[in-house]
This record gives C-alpha cells, structure tokens and sequence, in this order.
C-alpha cells in the first residue's frame, strides 16, 4: 500500500477578505513544501510568530486550479485502475478547507472526478479494452449508515465477501459511456447529500460522500453484474471540525460533529496500524464504517491512495491547518508499502504494538533526511528541542523572519519546547522535594503508587475506586430499586411494542436507548482507551530510564515521546467525540422531559477528559 499525501491551500474567501484576516500559508513553489505563520503573544507580551515547515509529495497554491491538482497528483493512479488496481483518492480537511471544490468541481471549474472519469473513458478507447465497461455509484456515509445518493438515499449495507473484498448490498451502478453521464450522475448525487451549517461554512458536508467508478467485465449469460477488474474511489470527507465551530449550532450538527471526528479518527488509526504491521497485525477497519467502506483501498498489493490535505490560508483557522498538516504529516509518514495485514478481531494494541512502534521510530530516525529551508541538510532532530532546553526553538519575533528553522518546527520544536519546559520544572521541583509522577490514567496510577505516583494519579485513582464503591454499593442496596426501574422501561417500551403507543412515547423510548448505547458506547471507549495508555505507560517508564541512564538515547527519546503525545492526544480524542456523542443524546431525552440517570458516571468523565488534557498540555 502506498499513499501519495498533497496539501491544496484555498485563497482567502471575500468574507475572510472583508474582516481583514491575514494569509498565514505559504505553499513553496509546488514542490509540497508548506510553510505556516502563527502570530502568538508570548506571556511577557511579545509579539512574536512561531513558523512551521511541512514538507509532502505535491502542494497546491490559491492559484493553482483542479486540473493542475488532478494531472500532479492524481492522474498516476487512474491510469492505474486499468492495470486492475484498488485505488482511492481521499479529501481531508477542516470544513470550509475546499474539499468538495477540489473533488466535485463547481461552476465551470471541473472537480478532480470529472477529470479522472474523462481519462478513464479515453483509456478504454484507446486501449481498445471495449470489453470492459465503466459504472459509476455513488453513496454517503452518515451517522454510521451507507445511503445511496443515486436512488433516492435507500440504505445500501456494506460487507464482505468470501475472498475478503469489500461490496455495497443495494448499491446501484449506472454504466457511462460518456463523460456527460458522469457529470449528471454527479450533479444528481450531490442535491441529496446531508449538509448543514457550521460557523466555518453555511454548505458544509455533513456526510463523507463516495463516488466509485468501477471497471466491470462485460457480464457472462447467468451473471447479474460482471467481474470487476478494477475500482478508484473518490472521497470527499466531512470535514474535520472542533466543538468550538460547531458550539452555537444545534444538537443535530453537533452530534454529527461527535461521529464525524470518530470516523476520521479510526480512519488515521487505520493508517497508523497499516503502517506499523506485519500481515500479523491487527488493523481496526471495523472503528467505523468509513474504514469498512475504504478497506479494500488500503489492503492487497494492488492498493494506492491519494490523501488531499485542504487548508484554508486563515489566521484564524491556523490551529486547524496545524491539525490537518499534523494529520496529514502523520499519514505521509505512515503511508508506506507493507501493509497487508487483513484484519482480524477487536483486539487491543498493546504493549507489544507500542514496541514496534518504539522501533520503527528508531529506524525513522537513523533514516531522517529533514532539510531547512533554504535546502541545506538540516537539524531538525536536535532542535525539537529537548537537549537544548529549546523552549522558544521555533520561534522567532516578527522581524527575524522564518530562515533556518527545522521541519516541523511547530510541531517538533514547539514540542521540544514543552517537553524541555516540563524537564526545568520537574528539576525545580525535585529540588524542593515534592515531584509529582505525571503519568498513567487511574489504572496506571493504581498500579504506579508503588513507584511514587503523585496527587495528580492519585486523584485520579481514587475517584475509580469511589466510583467503583459507589457502584457496589447500589447494587447491594438498591436492587429492588432498580428493578422498579427497568420495569418502569419495559412497561413504557411495552405501547410501543405492540404498536399501541403514542408518537411521543415511541420517540421518547427510541431516545432513551439510543442515550443507554451511547453511555454504553462511551464507557467501552474509556475503558479501551485506558487499556491503550496503561500500555504507553509502560513503555514510557522504560524510556524515561533508558532516557536517564543513556544521554545517546535523548534523541530517539523525544521522538518516540513525541508519537505518544500523538497516540494519547487521539485517546483523549476519541473519549471526548464519544462523550460529545452521549451528552447530544441526553439532551434529546432531557427535551423529551426524560431524567438524567447516568449524570454521575458523566461528570466523572468529563473530569477524567479534563485531566487527560492537563496531562497531555
Ligand atoms: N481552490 C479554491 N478556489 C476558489 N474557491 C474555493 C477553493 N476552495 C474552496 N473554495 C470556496 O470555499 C468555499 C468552501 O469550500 P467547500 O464547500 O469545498 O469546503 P469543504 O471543505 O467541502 O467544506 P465542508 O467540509 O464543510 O463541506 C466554497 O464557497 C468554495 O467555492
């Protein structure tokens, strides 16, 4: 599996123009180097502006149109399908980035679809490949289901086959044999896809849309559809977006907000997991349907993606663009041949995964070619920081400009300069005798005390046990109550069942379990979540020795702390979006006038999320 990773900056729209926003991005030349200035005041109130340089396959300026994003950065890979090639080209970004300009075109500018569907149908003549026809089908994913946007949005079930590839139950494919059908298929599709409003996009996509071209051979007498020989996929994912954007809207956007960020988390954890495995590697496709749908495009040998990075030029959306440079810095890494694990249960990545990790890190390492700016081999391991206490590494004030500093300087040195920040302090704080271990989640604490855990794991450790006595205590005491309860359910759930109920009734238990299976949902992700950090915890204690005792290891060190940082920030991620979730739930039972029975369970949580950020802050 390969993945070729490109960045498209947007230009400033006329809004971000009319309120006076500043252009932060730069794009050097085409070459896929991207270079961001984030204006920040520092706690002395200097102005100063930290600069950050990525560097990817291709990058794609404001001036640069689909066509040119589509023969640099995606064409390869059409041409591939005709070899019988799984492709896919995936559309990543914060919402309003230009996702859907880029794949679905608008106005007279054509969508990188079009463009691909156009050399598909020239190829097949010129080939003289009469023999295979082309379809097209296109779908959505939303809110965990596959609704297909060519006949009328029915359900469309996503599954497997006995050869392990994937196929769409009810899916309908219309053959084209010209590039007008494709752009009606396309024109037709788009008017039913879920959109909603955000504070960032008034049209933004509330779904991850699907547009498939498969390459059939033509149907043998008996057959109801033809062999496929190949399949390119075009996704245009919704976009990634924080609470923040989607505060002032309502329960609806926000709790397609949760499951949005769900997916496209399990979607990096995919690419993590492919790049990390052997075929022994367990690969969680199943995290969410969007990983199920993309399966075939990561698996096998045949397989090739191209992620599109959006970024708009905002300096208010710079936190975003970090993300997405982040995300997408993360996948070029990762994306990488090997691969070919098909997945096998639910399994937890453990400790063992961790080491794997520890050790490709390491190779990365002896590997690493980081260039400065100005193309001179640079020192970006050495200035994320650590060893030169490089708190204001990355950093530079306005005047002194952006020359010099490392790849990733942001990311890398801005976390050098934490992680430096937090060596200093810990230093003063040995000094006057009252360190504070600041690792672990409440297991790990538990399982810590023995080596000196501190207030902070302690706390936490000690609510799980209060919850835990708390929890016992209702179930010695208070059975009959709950049984009282759940007979309470039942016989409200009993109207419905029977056909008899009301409508608000039949709403109002429908509510109810759907609040019980987020609660459910949301535990069973804490819960593997905090099996996740029990395992980094362990492999940071043996790094923080080895870090000790070996100063030859500061290097190594940083950088794998750096992919735990990474690794507990998802968790985190993942508890919170699964939280969002539950809370969007119970506030449609609370407007049904239903009661709040898990709230202590939730302010739990909700303070457990507030110590991971303060952790990993
Ligand atoms: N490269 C571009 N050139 C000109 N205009 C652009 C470009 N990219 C995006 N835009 C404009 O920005 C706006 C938002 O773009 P778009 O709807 O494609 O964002 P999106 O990333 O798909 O958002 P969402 O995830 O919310 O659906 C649109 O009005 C579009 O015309």
């Amino acid at each position: 599996m390969r993945i070729r990773v490109s960045v498209r900056k947007r230009p400033l729209s006329l809004k971000e123009k009319a309120t006076g926003e500043v252009d932060v991005l730069q794009v050097a030349g085409g070459k896929g180097r991207v270079i961001v200035h984030q204006p920040k005041t520092r706690v002395d109130l200097e102005k100063v502006v930290e600069s950050g340089v990525f560097e990817f396959d291709n990058g794609f300026g404001e001036s640069c149109g689909n066509r040119q994003v589509y023969e640099e950065a995606v064409e390869n890979l059409v041409g591939r399908v005709w070899g019988g090639c799984r492709g896919s080209v995936f559309a990543y970004g914060q919402t309003g980035s230009g996702k859907t300009f880029t794949m679905m075109g608008e106005g007279k500018e054509e969508g990188v679809t079009i463009l691909a569907a156009e050399k598909l149908l020239r190829e097949r003549k010129r080939k003289g490949r009469e023999d295979l026809d082309v379809y097209v089908s296109l779908f959505e994913i939303y809110g965990g289901k596959l609704f297909d946007l060519l006949n009328e949005r029915k359900v469309v079930k996503c599954l497997e086959d006995g050869k392990g590839r994937v196929c769409f139950l009810g899916l309908t494919e219309h053959k084209v044999d010209d590039l007008e059908d494709v752009r009606r298929l396309i024109s037709e599709g788009g008017e039913g896809r879920s959109t909603g409003s955000t504070s960032k996009n008034d049209a933004s996509s509330r779904s991850h849309a699907v547009l498939q071209f498969s390459i059939r051979k033509q149907k043998k007498r008996r057959e109801r559809v033809g062999e496929e020989f190949g399949r390119l996929s075009f996704i245009d994912l919704a976009g990634s977006e924080r609470g923040k954007d989607t505060d002032k809207s309502d329960k609806q956007t926000r709790l397609e907000g949760a499951e949005i960020n769900t997916s496209l988390l399990a979607l990096k954890e995919v690419i993590r997991s492919l790049a990390l495995g052997s075929g022994t590697q367990h690969i969680p496709f199943r995290g969410s349907k969007l990983t199920q749908v993309l399966k075939d495009s990561f698996v096998g040998e045949d397989s090739c993606s191209v992620m599109i990075a959006c970024v708009g030029p905002g300096g208010s959306d710079v936190e975003h663009t970090l993300n997405t440079l982040r995300y997408a810095d993360r996948v070029k890494e990762r994306g990488v041949d090997g691969g070919g694990g098909t997945g096998g249960g639910e399994a937890n990545q453990g400790e063992e995964q961790m080491q794997q990790m520890q050790q490709m890190q390491m190779q990365q390492l002896r590997g690493v070619n980081t260039k400065n700016l100005d193309g001179r081999p640079g020192t970006a391991p050495s200035s994320r920081g650590g060893g030169e206490r490089g708190g204001n590494l990355g950093r530079r004030s306005l005047d002194a400009g952006i020359g010099g500093l490392g790849r990733r300087s942001i990311d890398g040195g801005g976390g050098g300069g934490r992680l430096s920040e937090a060596l200093e302090r810990r230093e003063r704080e040995e000094k006057k005798g009252k360190r504070r271990e600041s690792v672990g989640g409440g297991q790990a604490a538990k399982e810590n005390n023995s080596q000196g855990g501190g207030a902070g794991a302690d706390r936490v450790a000690s609510k799980v046990r209060e919850r835990i006595r708390r929890r016992s205590l209702g179930m010695a005491g208070g059975r009959e109550k709950a049984e009282k309860e759940a007979m309470k359910l039942v016989e409200k759930k009993i109207p419905t069942i029977q056909g008899g109920g009301n409508k608000k009734e039949k709403k109002e238990t429908e509510r109810k379990l759907l609040l019980k299976q987020k609660g459910k949902e949301l535990i069973e992700c804490h819960r593997s979540g905090m099996t996740k950090l029990l395992a980094m915890v362990k492999v940071e204690m043996k790094m923080v020795n080895q870090a000790d005792q070996n100063r030859d290891f500061l290097e190594e060190y940083l950088n794998c702390l750096e992919e735990l940082v990474e690794r507990k920030r998802d968790v985190v991620g993942a508890q919170s979006a699964k939280l969002q979730e539950w809370k969007s739930a119970r506030e449609m039972v609370k407007d049904m006038g239903g009661r709040e029975e898990e709230e202590e369970d939730i302010d739990y949580l909700e303070e457990l999320g507030q110590e991971e950020d303060l952790r990993l802050n």
